[in-house]
């Protein structure tokens, strides 16, 4: 994805500088309906973790859709790094591409894709799999492939819809921590689409909770990392991000 529409504009050198995204007044609704997205403001500044949850409908993935270029804005600003990238919760691999083809699609790079492409599939700890077909690899493998070929477009903004949501809980952990080094090494800017607030306690440096197309809360998380689940201040926060949740974990 590295043509950038039209509806979401370059950034000035200006506004780059101090954040990788910047969204200002954005409003999104389908056709003539209430508003999904009511004069949202949000700012991600580069290489920051930010962790997006909100109930079903409040419109996440809208959010999500309008940052990477897929839905117009109509009403508001939007600005963001040119090079982006997006995983969503299937892989969306080509299955009739082999896993290294699939990581380098649509990239223009001269004759060395298959070397980036193994690269990058040993970080994600799939390079015994270069030579396979997609429909061959289990859930979590396609995952990390759907990683690779995000990571190899080395992107200033990466954004993450859900991408571990149909995964088992143990795949799921492996991911999350192989995330939080991949996340550690790139230091891309992330939104992440999630409704784990574990998941947005292990990763994110901030949650932000969607009600109704607004920003109920934005939570900075300042634990150290590796994050554990046993630190105290983990419990508070995973308190604090329920209750906006309107879920009361007594
Ligand atoms: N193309 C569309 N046409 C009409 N309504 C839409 C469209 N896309 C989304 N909506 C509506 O916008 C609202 C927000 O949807 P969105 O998918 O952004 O929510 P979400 O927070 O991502 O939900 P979930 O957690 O269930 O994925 C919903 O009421 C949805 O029905």
């Amino acid at each position: 994805m590295n043509a950038i529409p039209q509806s979401v504009p370059r950034q000035s050198d200006e506004t780059r500088t101090q954040n990788a995204v910047t969204v200002q007044g954005l409003t999104r609704r389908f056709n003539g309906g209430p508003a999904v997205l009511d004069r949202l403001d949000l700012t991600i500044a580069p290489g920051e973790f930010v962790a997006l949850l909100g109930r079903s409908g409040s419109g996440k993935s809208t959010l999500l859709r309008t940052l990477s270029g897929l839905d117009p804005v109509s009403e508001g600003h939007v600005s963001r790094p040119q090079d982006v990238a997006v995983v969503f919760q299937e892989s969306r691999l080509l299955p009739w591409k082999r896993v290294w083809q699939n990581i380098i699609l649509g990239q223009t790079g001269g004759n060395d894709g298959r070397a980036r492409a193994s690269a990058v599939l040993e970080e994600v700890g799939l390079g015994h799999r270069a030579d396979a077909w997609p429909l061959t690899l289990s859930g979590g493998e396609a995952q990390r492939a759907a990683l690779a070929r995000a990571l190899v477009r080395e992107p200033a903004f990466l954004m993450l819809d859900e991408p571990f949501a149909a995964l088992d809980a143990l795949t799921r952990l492996k991911m999350q921590h192989l995330v939080a080094g991949l996340w550690t090494r790139h230091r891309c800017a992330v939104l992440l689409v999630t409704h784990d607030v574990d998941e947005a306690l292990l990763l994110a440096d901030r949650a932000v909770v969607l009600d109704s197309g607004r920003i109920r809360t934005d939570l900075p998380i300042p634990l150290d990392r590796p994050r554990r689940h046993a630190d105290p201040r983990f419990e508070h926060l995973r308190s604090v991000l329920l209750e906006s949740l309107g879920v009361h974990d007594d």
